[in-house]
């Protein structure tokens, strides 16, 4: 099992180790008889190709999953980006990760009511000088409602249907086919396209989407995840049990955003919007988070949020830092952007006295956030060994994940990011002569356990 599990996960990071060799593409699959036994992976080199695009500096390699039993297919991708210019010590402005120009795809999701076509008639009616295609998710026989009809007028370049089910469900194929559709008949004529869910799917399949299907993922990229929550009624939501089994929509549209939206402020007071934010930021610490009303958020802050980019990965596990940004509100700026300081201090603290930092948030019960800060160096196997046995183990658990590396004997960082069983590595800029090697980890899932998680990733350190 042992030597087995190495030879998977070595993929991961050892991959990114090797010196850069231009345009190499490997895809490697992964047989598997019964998860319940990882003994019985075994892993198959299939494909070796040399890529050829002229000005491409960007390689992949695929890890696609077969689960016989489930008969279903999941994808690991790590890019293992390389330059042609060779990084030396001082070029640390130099990313690794190569320029990706597929067409950004943004996902609106939450609650039933919660304000979701609001938000997205504010950007399809705002100045923003993109083209946007609609994808829009009806249960039912529903025609496109009047409100979309009149923010297609103001300038949305295509809006579709997709009716009789759940994006998360039966419908998920017919998304395939939607997207390859407006990709061939339209494409150069929209620059982004939204995607607006019912309110009761769960993201995760929908994400998928972007990774499992190759006509989606050759030309469409997964930009983020926006959730809208209705500050009025979200609490009755996140409360509701279900039986076992059975996900609560609710809490898994939160666990899984970029973005986070909490609306409709102007329907209760200070202190139920303040007690709705902790119990978010005990679910999901690495959104980002923004009060409205009538969904009235800057632009930027829902589109080109680069929420699954490998080179976005800092701003991401350091926003798990950040204090909330309450739009619109000149004292609770200041009072964040104070916070956000002596909590960035208190970390910087941590570190130095026992070099190690964690939150574990368990008020919502089975979904919460592990984060890991942490400085030191990991060994390449340890660690490969850990997350490869994570992704396989845990994969059902482990909602998202982010992190930034410090491995020993890798001159870059190593930056990561995955949902459930897809995952996506890559070295990315120099470490600084100067700079901390501070490793930082977030984990977003169901019934994770920081100790044991904690511990994983203390067995790596050096
Ligand atoms: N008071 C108040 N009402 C809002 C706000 N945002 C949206 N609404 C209203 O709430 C209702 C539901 O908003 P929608 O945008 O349709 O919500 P949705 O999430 O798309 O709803 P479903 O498609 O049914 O899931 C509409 O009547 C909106 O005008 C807000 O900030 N405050």
């Amino acid at each position: 099992m042992a030597s087995m599990s190495m030879d998977m996960a070595t993929a991961f990071l050892g991959l990114a180790k090797r010196s850069p060799s231009p345009f190499s593409t490997f895809r490697t699959t992964l047989f598997c008889k019964n998860k319940s036994n990882i003994t019985n992976f075994h892993m198959r080199t299939c494909l070796i190709t040399t890529a050829t695009a002229a000005n491409s500096v960007h390689s992949r390699t695929s890890y696609s999953l077969k689960h016989s039993r489930k008969c279903f297919s999941r994808r690991f991708t790590v890019s293992s980006a390389t330059t042609s210019v060779p990084q030396t010590e001082d070029s640390d402005v130099l990313t690794k990760i190569p320029p990706d120009d597929r067409i950004p795809a943004t996902i609106i999701t939450g609650f039933l009511g919660s304000g979701k076509t609001t938000l997205l008639n504010h950007i399809l009616t705002a100045d923003h000088g993109k083209r946007i295609a609609v994808i829009e998710n009806e249960y039912g026989e529903v025609d496109i409602d009047g409100s979309l009809v009149a923010a297609k007028a103001a300038g949305a370049e295509d809006i579709v249907m997709l009716n009789n089910g759940c994006l998360c469900c039966t419908v998920r194929g017919d998304l395939v086919r939607m997207i390859a559709d407006l990709v061939s008949r339209k494409k150069g004529k929209f620059d982004h396209i939204v995607i607006e869910t019912t309110g009761l799917a769960n993201p995760a399949p929908i994400i998928q989407t972007f990774y499992a299907e190759d006509q989606v993922f050759n030309d469409v990229k997964l930009d983020g995840v926006v959730t809208l929550v209705d500050a009025k009624h979200a609490g009755l939501h996140l409360d509701e049990i279900k039986p076992e089994g059975v996900v609560n929509e609710a809490v898994e549209q939160i666990a899984y955003a970029d973005r986070i939206i909490v609306n409709k402020t102007d329907l209760v007071g200070e202190p139920e919007i303040a007690s709705l934010v902790e119990r978010i930021r005990n679910i999901n610490r690495m959104a980002q988070l923004k009060r409205t009303k009538y969904g009235n958020v800057d632009l930027d802050y829902v589109l080109g949020i680069g929420g699954f980019d490998l080179e976005r990965i800092e701003s991401a596990v350091e926003a798990e830092q950040l204090e909330e940004d309450h739009a619109g509100h000149s004292h609770d700026h200041d009072h964040g952007h104070h916070h956000h300081h002596d909590h960035e201090h208190d970390h910087h603290k941590h570190e130095h006295h026992d070099g190690h930092h964690s939150h574990d948030h368990t008020h919502d019960p089975g979904v919460s956030s592990v984060s890991i800060v942490c400085e030191g160096s990991l060994d390449l196997e340890k660690a490969n060994m850990w997350l490869g046995t994570l992704l396989i183990e845990r994969s059902e658990d482990i909602y998202r994940m982010k992190g930034l590396l410090s491995v020993d004997g890798m001159n870059e960082r190593f930056v990561f990011q995955g949902v459930h069983d897809i995952f996506q590595g890559s070295p990315d800029r120099l470490w600084r002569p100067e700079e901390p090697r501070i490793n930082k980890i977030v984990f977003i899932g169901k019934n994770l356990d920081k100790e044991e998680i904690e511990k994983g990733f203390n067995a790596c350190l050096l």
